[in-house]
């Protein structure tokens, strides 16, 4: 059997494009010792994109570099198509293509020449180039200078880079950071084709809204370790949902969980000084406007009342809210009110 569809094969038979098991890593700094993958353990499927989440600082970006040999692991497995990483890196490295960091492009070069350059760089095909750019859907942009691009475009660029190989396993870390909707709409639409082309996309980030639209699986993982994976349907579905409740911004949240509990409300802090709002399990009806009434009874003013849907911003915000807590501490001022409509996705980078 020829070596590409041996490999091809094996992909079918492998149930897991990357697995991680009981991952460590500490870091040795000035200010002492810091664990940012503490006992880890991630699966992701072979094809389909698969959402990797975590509040900034949990250790996404650290995974991610251990996954592609660029640092070690203090312990633990971590197995890309069943091949040990970091000892068998080689075997497969191939079959990866990644963007860790933001490329370097010539901004003078029109993306096509960028591309041709880097394709003789690691000795890919020259018609892979057209082929990459129509799969990123840069075709009739391709002879523009790079400069000329917007930041959506030269994300797509770098996403066309990493398919010059025709790699199985895409590895893309915060790939919509920095971009408008526009920009974050496009690099969506970019991974959900490459997944359904048959490629598997493992997609770090801490915005929700981008994961949400275009996952088939996730991994939510705080302080390094993962606090829960699986289908999107199924993480929604398995939400501590416990009947309606409302998100709640109030200047004192402490104080206003104390008010609210003796009159049969439970109160679960969430970041930025919101306070999660439902009926306690023995209690009927659930009324928003007794929340705002006995908490401006004590002069406790609601600045924000909003409906929680489940959705997996709320199933995030409710496994990481200790350490969006332990944040908030040293944090600026919490941010105006999330306007509704489509300003949603602006509102859903958590901070
Ligand atoms: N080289 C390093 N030396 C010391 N500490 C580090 C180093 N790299 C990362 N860290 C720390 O390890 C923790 C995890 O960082 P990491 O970048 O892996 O998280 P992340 O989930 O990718 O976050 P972000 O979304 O902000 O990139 C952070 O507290 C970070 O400050």
């Amino acid at each position: 059997m020829p070596v590409n569809a041996a490999r091809r094969a094996l992909a079918q038979e492998t149930a897991y494009a990357v697995e991680v098991s009981d991952l460590r890593k500490t870091y040795r700094t000035r200010k002492g010792r810091f664990q940012a993958v503490g006992g880890l353990d991630l699966k992701v499927p072979v094809g389909g994109v698969h959402g990797f989440l975590g509040p900034n600082g949990s250790g996404k970006t650290t995974t991610i570099r251990m996954m592609l040999g660029l640092i070690t692991a203090d312990s633990g497995a971590i197995r890309i198509f069943d091949a040990e990483i970091p000892g068998a890196l080689p075997q497969v490295i191939g079959r990866v293509g990644a963007i860790v960091e933001q490329p370097k492009f010539f901004p003078a070069f029109s993306g096509r020449r960028n591309l041709e350059l880097l394709a003789t760089g690691i000795g890919a095909p020259a018609r892979r180039v057209g082929e990459v750019l129509d799969e990123v859907g840069l075709t009739g942009r391709d002879r523009d200078r790079f400069r000329t691009y917007s930041l959506g475009m030269k994300q797509r660029l770098a996403i066309a880079a990493t398919l010059l190989k025709d790699p199985d396993l895409l590895i893309f870390d915060e790939p919509t950071n920095g971009l408008d909707p526009a920009g974050i709409h496009e690099i969506r639409a970019t991974m959900r084709g490459l997944a359904d082309r048959g490629k598997t996309v493992l997609v770090s980030s801490h915005i929700l809204n981008e994961v949400q639209q275009v996952a088939d699986t996730v991994s939510i993982i705080g302080r390094g370790r993962l606090l829960a994976e699986g289908e999107v349907g199924e993480i929604l579905a398995g939400a501590r949902v416990g009947g309606p409740s409302v998100r709640v911004l109030v200047a004192d949240p402490a104080r206003a969980a104390a008010v609210l509990a003796p009159a049969g409300f439970t109160a679960h802090p969430l970041p930025e000084g919101r306070l999660e709002v439902r009926r306690a399990d023995d209690q009927p009806g659930f009324d928003p406007a007794q929340i705002t009434w006995l908490l401006a009874q004590q002069g406790l003013y609601v600045a924000e009342l909003v409906p929680v849907r489940a959705d997996l911003e709320s199933v995030f915000l409710d496994l990481t809210a200790e350490e969006h807590l332990g944040a908030s501490r040293t944090a600026p001022p919490p941010p105006l009110p999330p306007a509704p409509g489509p300003a949603r996705a602006a509102r859903e980078e958590l901070r």
